[in-house]
């Protein structure tokens, strides 16, 4: 899978210039990062054996996770919510200090009271909003934010329960390259005025409206490794790559710089969220491919790889590992983990019971190795 920051390998370099790569690269060989044990804000654990094959992805580097709801079916209740943490604690690798944080799928008939529950329950950390037929799984979503779901909004502002939003618009007409942008404009924006005091994040952004959009309201943002370091040439390199397909779709290069800018500039409001997003291979390499990109294995390296390439590497911590927290009015992390400046090959698929799923940059060259301290 070939990538637009990624396609550079030594071994197609003259033989001098790769001398002097080699001598760089002794050089920065040594270079070792050591930061605050990163959360992943926004992640997809599956259930069943893709949960056991993916869980120790994340949990090898992550301290916590917001866990996404999107199953078949989805966690709607608090109950649903406790049972699904049982089984991603019970598929944790042996001494694992991984903490799932737990969220609900918001529909058009969740009650007040259900958030009520949730609040006491000291396990889930959110409401997920999907517009319905926006994603994966989403079938079952939202239809009618500002009528049938006013009371349990006003439930959630009561309680301080952060409402994450998939930002898309679902309408066939509206193009799907500007399906963010109208959600803010027909969404989001009366979503907020309405309610300033409502915590919201805004998952993954992919364009520079979502940018100006979350720079000038009280609210949040997590942010992709995809977005980051993919336009949307990427998705047809050579032939169509099903692998680079996500939801919302990668956009322009001008909206990935922006992205960029916004990470690197040090603002708090933008934090880790890789929408690590396994899928079987078989429903990726198909006539009509899943929406998701399994980042998981892949996510601190490419993280790492864009703060460098912006010269701020200083700032990559705070996104990392504390602005989520600060956000969501959680302790930091007090371990370490070390990335070290070493290239290493990533695998080109891995294994599970029931088939194989392929990673983003499967077969590529990474430069930065996460390991915990
Ligand atoms: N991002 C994706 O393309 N897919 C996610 C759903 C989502 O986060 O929208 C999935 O669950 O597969
Ligand atoms: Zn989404
Ligand atoms: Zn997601």
């Amino acid at each position: 899978m070939k990538s637009s920051i990624f396609t550079c390998k030594a071994s197609s370099f003259p033989s001098t210039t790769f001398k002097v790569l080699k001598e760089v690269k002794i050089n920065i060989i040594k270079m070792e990062l050591s930061i605050t044990r990163p959360d992943d804000w926004h992640l997809h654990l599956r259930d069943g054996k893709l949960l056991e094959a993916v869980v120790p992805h994340s949990a090898h580097h992550f301290g916590r996770a917001i866990i996404m709801p999107n199953l078949k079916p989805p966690i709607t209740t608090t109950a649903a919510a406790m049972a699904y943490r049982e089984s991603i604690l019970k598929a944790l690798p042996i001494n694992s200090g991984f903490t799932p944080l737990m969220t609900l799928y918001l529909t058009d008939s969740t009650t007040p009271a259900e958030i009520k529950l949730a609040k006491e329950s000291g396990v889930i950390f959110a409401v997920k909003l999907y517009p319905a037929g926006a994603t994966t799984n989403s079938q079952d979503g939202v239809t009618d934010l500002f009528g049938k779901c006013m009371p349990v909004i006003e439930e959630m502002v009561k309680h301080n329960m952060p409402l994450l939003v998939h930002g898309e618009v679902t309408s066939p007409e509206v193009d799907i390259f500007d399906r963010e942008k109208v959600f803010i404009e027909t969404v989001l924006s009366p979503l907020v005025q309405k309610f300033p005091q409502l915590k919201v994040v805004m998952e993954h952004v992919t364009t520079m409206d979502a940018v100006k959009f979350v720079e000038s309201w009280r609210i949040a943002a997590t942010v992709t490794p995809q977005h980051l370091v993919l336009n949307r040439n990427s998705l047809f390199q050579g032939g169509l790559q099903p692998h680079n397909y996500c939801l919302p779709v990668l956009k322009r290069e001008t909206h990935r710089q922006a992205i960029v800018s916004a990470v690197t500039s040090g603002s708090k409001r933008f934090f880790l969220g890789t929408d690590s997003a396994p899928h079987d291979r078989l429903k990726k390499e198909c006539p009509c491919g899943c929406a998701g990109i399994y980042n998981a294995p892949v996510a601190l390296a490419v993280y790492a790889k864009v703060f460098e390439e912006a010269g701020a590497l200083d700032k990559l911590e705070a996104f990392t590992s504390f602005n989520g927290p600060d956000f969501y009015g959680l302790p930091r992390n007090t371990s370490k983990i070390t990335l070290r400046k070493t290239p290493w090959k990533v695998p080109e698929s891995f294994s599970y019971a029931s088939g194989h799923v392929v990673p983003m940059f499967a077969g590529e060259m990474l430069d930065w190795l996460p390991s915990p301290v």
